[in-house]
């Protein structure tokens, strides 16, 4: 029998927070159809300048992983996802103009800049290949999970959203997702006890940060 890796092991031990980031109001909002538009426009306008701070942030996983890792899968996996960061850039200026939103206007708030300095912290070369790839792993399994709640059946998303749920929440997205998992389980078992208690930490932490960007969204 397999053994559960350490991932899954923190996914139920913060099962509540997880599920507060994964089945948050705003997420559930746009599920049942309620979604108010300026909640939606607010959420697509700031997370464009989040991405917009992933990307530097991703690129140094990458540079972590080129340095310390000893499987070339790993760089493969993080390199496939910059390169769809650059597809997701477009797409958020491509879905801006729809909504009529004009991003170089669009200032960011409390809560993302308190995220994006999160990010920058882990960006530091004192931040080692394990724990940075945690919180990368955790920031995309969020909007994986929540996002495909979405699109599952029996949900009653407005057809104008599908496209930005599906982004997120389709089967390929959830691959790479448990891709990442495995690579963060991987690096875990031969982890020091000190480096598997700061990943947990920076996993929980990312979690929250998680919440307070979909709180920032619905005007909470
Ligand atoms: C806040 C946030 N978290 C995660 C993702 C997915 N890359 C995102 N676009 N924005």
């Amino acid at each position: 029998m397999q053994e559960i890796g350490k991932t899954e092991i923190w996914l139920r031990k913060h099962c509540p927070v997880y599920n507060s980031a994964t089945k948050h109001p705003f997420i559930l909002s746009i599920r049942d159809g309620t979604v108010e538009s300026h909640s939606f426009k607010t959420w697509l306008a700031q997370d464009y300048l989040f991405v917009r701070e992933f990307v530097p942030f991703v690129a140094s996983v990458l540079i972590k992983a080129c340095k310390e890792s000893d499987v070339s899968d790993d760089v493969e996996v993080i390199l496939g996802g910059i390169a769809s960061l650059n597809d997701e850039l477009s797409w958020f200026k491509k879905e801006a103009k729809k909504w009529d939103i004009q991003l170089s206007e669009v200032v960011p708030q409390k809560e993302n800049k308190d995220y994006c300095r999160l990010l920058g912290g882990l960006m530091s070369s004192d931040v080692g290949y394990t724990v940075a790839l945690t919180a990368f792993w955790a920031i995309e399994v969020v909007y994986q999970e929540s996002f495909a709640s979405c699109v599952e059946e029996g949900s009653k998303t407005p057809v104008e959203l599908k496209e930005t749920c599906e982004r997120w929440g389709n089967e390929g997205f959830g691959q790479y997702c448990q891709s990442l998992q495995k690579m963060v389980d991987r690096r875990l078992l031969k982890a020091s006890d000190e480096e598997v208690k700061k990943a947990e930490v920076v996993f929980l932490s990312i979690v929250e940060h998680e919440v307070e960007f979909w709180n920032m969204s619905s005007g909470n």
